[in-house]
């Protein structure tokens, strides 16, 4: 992303922020039927609209910022406040769109999320262009939405081309789940 772009991506990222509070909504209400018919032209006329400004790899706005977490309309927006070459703390909240059952969140989000940012993290502190070979999570409790909760990240130990990394999710002092992955740096030339 060059500097002449910073200004659109803010502004990206509020179009981002809408299309979250979108997908939360959802998660809450119970319209009649005309009510959705009419609300389902208009989400597919914004569709529509957003379809004249497809873009070719590499200039895809949400690809750059997914890569923080923060401009990918599925991912989980996280902030990283702490990051050492060997420790990284942050903090992140779950929405209603993030639901399993009533007001805790989906285990497969809390995996999605640990992906993110323990990839992230070994991407900055491990070594880049790395993907993940296994990711084990342990649901030690409930995870709340709507709530801000604290997580983790270290690297434990780096053999070769392997970065092995553990995390955690917390709601103070109640550990929310646990991961333990390794990452594999490709290849030279793997796509
Ligand atoms: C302003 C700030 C901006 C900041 C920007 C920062 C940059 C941020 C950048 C980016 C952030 C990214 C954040 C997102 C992260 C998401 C990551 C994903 O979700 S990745 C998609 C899911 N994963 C796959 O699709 C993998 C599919 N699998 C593969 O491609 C291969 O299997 C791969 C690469 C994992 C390994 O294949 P091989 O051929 O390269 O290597 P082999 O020889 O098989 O393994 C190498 C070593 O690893 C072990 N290994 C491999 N897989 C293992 C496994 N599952 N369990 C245990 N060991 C395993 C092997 O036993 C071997 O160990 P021995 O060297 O012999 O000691």
């Amino acid at each position: 992303m060059t500097e002449a772009q910073a200004y659109d991506t803010d502004v990206f990222v509020d179009m981002i922020e809408a299309f979250r509070d979108l997908q939360a909504t959802l998660c809450l209400v119970a319209p009649p039927p005309e009510a959705t018919t009419e609300l389902t032209a208009t989400i597919e006329d914004v569709t529509n609209r957003l379809k004249e400004f497809e873009a070719p790899e590499g200039d895809r706005v949400a690809r750059e910022l997914g890569l923080r977490g923060i401009g990918h309309p599925v991912l989980v927006p996280y902030q990283a406040t702490d990051m050492s070459d060997t420790g990284m703390l942050g903090s992140v909240t779950f929405s209603y769109a993030h639901m399993g059952s009533t007001n805790t969140v989906h285990g497969g989000v809390i995996t999605m999320l640990f992906d993110d940012v323990l990839g992230m993290f070994v991407s900055r502190k491990g070594q880049p262009n790395s993907r993940t070979a296994f990711l084990k999570v342990n649901y030690r409790n409930t995870t709340p939405v709507n709530r801000e909760l604290r997580m983790t990240a270290s690297i434990d130990k780096i053999e070769g081309r392997k970065t092995f990394v553990t995390g955690t999710l917390s709601d103070g002092d109640i550990v929310c789940a646990e991961a333990e992955a390794l990452f594999v740096q490709l290849l030279p030339g793997r796509p």
